[in-house]
């Protein structure tokens, strides 16, 4: 893990999270746990050295969806003679694929947080003539390094990218339904079933990028220092003229100009003497600040001690923990329009005698004077500094992680009062029924082969499943037949594949009628019959070439012919 480029220039309020409770599974599914504070570090009376699960989060939910896969299609070469030759459908293409990639340009989430919604293009349809659909094109969304990956439903972890052009696969597109061409075998040699397209993986991510803040904020409560974060970047942290207003740390991203744009600011409650001894609300949040470079010291000029109370700070900090006393510190004089010259004059003077360094400046939060020269000054004496020397965080064992948990589990619900129906749930056992083609009755009968592979028949009348009974999968609903004796076939279906073979017989040399696919036509590249199945998917973008200026009419120029 490394700490996030700066290069972007994005404006950014973020929020934190933090995680009080032990830590996640995936820790502890290694067979050798990772160490998580492997060079040992000092820590202090409070245990509280440095908590890796303490940490700032820029946060952003997203779904993906993967493109489904084209249908497969059942089409027969038409020869001379020969009416219905060997299959000749095609697979359909299978779905684009969603990838993050890593990008170390981009310091935030924020370009993922406009825009939630991501899917990817569908594979196109297999046609005949042995032709496959087209696949469908993959999309790369961009991620700053650090950035980690959960299954917002499960929590699961799924992966973390760190390195420049990394490329991680959150939602898979579905594979292409076979056309009858990949159903022959020497038994079946005019199959007449195909399959639907798999449907692409659709899920929620939670996206969490890991920031460690450059500069954290020390003073009194009331200092100002929740102002001067507003005045330097996109945060918005909760402001009034009262101690204790801020009582979660803030983070914000520093967004004036090019000097002091990218600094990560943290802003922390406000410390009081005694803090050390875990008086007030800043002791426990003086963790936040632990992997800062450097420390921003707030210094309130209308109070009536600020040098006491500069001493105080720097006395407390010295108590609860020396490693982060001797943290560089930069000292601002806040409120300096409350003030006059005079006064300025001396309290700088007396602050640069009580610091013993002359990294000070005079501002005012409110009305943001000075605030962009601090940030510029901040940032350069910020990268100055060595990286800070810190135990890094834990390692995440990513060959434990995975989005996908694919198994052939099922379960079978039933409700008394509702005798002779069942549910059968299970990813894999709907994932099969989504891609049976039931206008075929050859690939109703392959489901019922695959309901009797995996086992589901058998489970079935173990439960008391008698023929007949109302079986439900996903969105299709069947008739129990088990051991395939009675494979039960809509008579619609029957008919229409009769419809077919009839129409065969008759149409030796002439051309076949035109029939829509969905009334039991095949497609067939000779008679156009894709054209409008095949073609121009939901979804699909509009290639130049098959835009044609007569079959449009643009809906403003409608409006007012209309
Ligand atoms: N006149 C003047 N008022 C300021 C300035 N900066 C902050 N204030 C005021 O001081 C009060 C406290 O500001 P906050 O930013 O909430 O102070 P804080 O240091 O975050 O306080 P805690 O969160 O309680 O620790 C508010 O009423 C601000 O408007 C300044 O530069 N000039
Ligand atoms: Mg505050």
């Amino acid at each position: 893990f490394s700490p996030p480029q700066r290069s972007a220039h994005h404006a950014v309020g973020l929020h934190m999270a933090t995680r009080e409770t032990a830590p996640p599974s995936w820790y502890d599914t290694g067979s050798t746990p990772p160490d998580p504070t492997p060079t040992a570090p000092q820590q202090n009376q409070y245990g509280q050295r440095d908590d890796p699960e303490w940490k700032f989060f820029d946060t952003a939910r997203m779904h993906v969806s993967g493109g489904d896969g084209g249908t497969g299609c059942v089409a027969f070469r038409r020869e001379k003679g020969e009416p219905r030759g060997g299959p000749s459908g095609g697979s359909g293409g299978r779905g684009g694929s969603i990838y993050l990639v890593c990008d170390e340009g981009l310091n935030t989430l924020a370009p993922i947080r406009n825009r939630v919604h991501v899917r990817a293009a569908k594979g196109k349809n297999g046609l005949g003539k042995s032709k496959d659909g087209k696949k469908g094109k993959h999309v790369l969304v961009r991620v700053p390094p650090g950035t980690v990956v959960r299954d917002l439903k499960t929590n699961r972890l799924a992966g973390e990218l760190r390195d420049h052009g990394q490329k991680f696969l959150v939602a898979k597109g579905g594979r292409g339904g076979r056309g009858n061409q990949a159903f022959m075998t020497n038994r079946m040699t005019s199959p007449k079933l195909a399959e639907r397209g798999e449907p692409g993986v659709k899920r929620w991510l939670a996206v969490e990028l890991r920031l460690v803040a450059d500069v954290g904020f020390l003073g009194k409560p009331n200092a100002g220092k929740s102002t001067l974060l507003a005045a330097a970047s996109a945060a918005k942290p909760k402001i009034a003229n009262y101690p204790f207003t801020t009582v979660v740390p803030n983070l914000g991203v520093c967004d004036l100009g090019e000097e002091g744009a990218g600094l990560v600011l943290c802003d922390i409650p406000g410390l009081i003497e005694g803090a050390a001894g875990g008086a007030g609300l800043g002791p426990a949040f003086l963790r936040h600040v632990q992997r800062c470079k450097v420390l921003l010291h707030v210094v309130d000029a209308t109070s009536e001690t600020p040098i006491e109370d500069f001493h105080t700070i720097n006395k407390e900090l010295q108590l609860y923990d020396t490693f982060l006393a001797q943290k560089k510190q930069v000292v601002v004089l806040n409120k300096n329009d409350c003030i006059d010259e005079e006064r300025q004059e001396e309290l700088m003077e007396a602050l640069k005698q009580a610091a013993g360094h002359t990294r000070i400046l005079s501002i005012s939060a409110v009305t943001t004077k000075g605030v962009k020269e601090l940030m510029g000054r901040l940032k350069k004496f910020v990268s100055a500094q060595p990286e800070a020397d810190l135990p890094p965080p834990p390692e995440i064992d990513l060959s434990k992680a995975g989005l996908d948990y694919d198994c052939d589990d099922f379960e079978i619900i039933s409700d008394p009062s509702y005798p002779g129906q069942w549910r059968v749930s299970g990813s894999y056992i709907e994932h099969i029924a989504q891609m049976t083609h039931w206008d075929y009755p050859q690939a109703v009968e392959r489901f019922g082969r695959q309901l009797e592979a995996l086992g589901i028949s058998a489970e079935l009348q173990t439960r008391g499943a008698e023929d007949g009974d109302l079986v439900m999968i996903d969105k299709f609903d069947f008739e129990f037949s088990p051991g395939l004796t009675n494979v039960y076939l809509p008579p619609e279906l029957l008919e229409a594949e009769a419809a077919r073979d009839g129409n065969d017989k008759d149409d030796e040399e002439e051309e076949r009628p035109w029939r829509p696919f969905s009334k039991g036509g095949f497609l067939d590249e000779d008679v156009d019959e894709f054209v409008g199945f095949g073609e121009l998917e939901d979804w699909e973008m509009l290639e130049d070439e098959d835009f044609d200026e007569e079959d449009f009419v643009y809906s403003d120029e409608e409006i007012w012919t209309a």
